[in-house]
């Protein structure tokens, strides 16, 4: 029998991914011309949250190495005190893995498939696969929250869940 459950990679979308946070990208968004004309500032793309004492957002960039599929998932994590946002530095795709709180831990996972252009803001305290890269070791600018208090929690699954693509 197969002790595994089987995930299916789906499309991201900000309406497949609104549960879960949001999807930063120019597509579809409101935007206006800046500086004269000479830019165009694609405005308030995503909802940064900061909690708990002495909150400040931090800027970093995370040079993640790449995942093979499919993808064994033993573990989420989500961050209590702050939303998490990912924007890929290159065009390579990545894979965001969220899943719904039941009652303090994770339900079922859905995974999703970034295409280029395409980054995400996690909510704050939503449960997530840490960064997946595909492909090649990429870099992606990070807006997560610092301050003073334990902003991770980790949960591990009895079975391992199998990411795939679609057929
Ligand atoms: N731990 C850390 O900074 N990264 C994770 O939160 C992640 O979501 O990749
Ligand atoms: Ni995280």
């Amino acid at each position: 029998m197969d002790t595994t459950r089987t995930i299916a990679i789906e499309p991201l979308t900000r309406e497949a991914f609104a549960p879960f946070g949001q999807v930063i990208e120019t597509e579809g968004a409101h935007s206006y011309p800046i500086n004269a004309g000479k830019t165009q500032r694609f405005h308030d793309l995503a909802r940064v949250e900061l909690g708990g004492v002495h909150a400040r957002p931090l800027i970093s960039i995370f040079r993640g190495q790449p995942y093979e599929l499919p993808l064994e998932l033993r573990m989420v994590e989500r961050h209590p005190l702050g939303s998490q946002a990912f924007f890929p530095l290159s065009e390579r795709p990545f894979l965001v893995i969220v899943a719904a709180d039941e009652a303090g831990t994770p339900g079922t996972p859905r995974a999703f498939l970034a295409s280029p252009g395409q980054g995400v803001n996690i909510a704050m305290n939503t449960w997530h696969g840490v960064l997946t890269p595909l492909e090649a070791e990429s870099d992606f600018l990070i807006v997560d929250r610092g301050g003073e208090g334990d902003n991770l929690e980790e949960f591990h699954f009895p079975l391992p869940y199998n990411v795939v693509l679609a057929d």
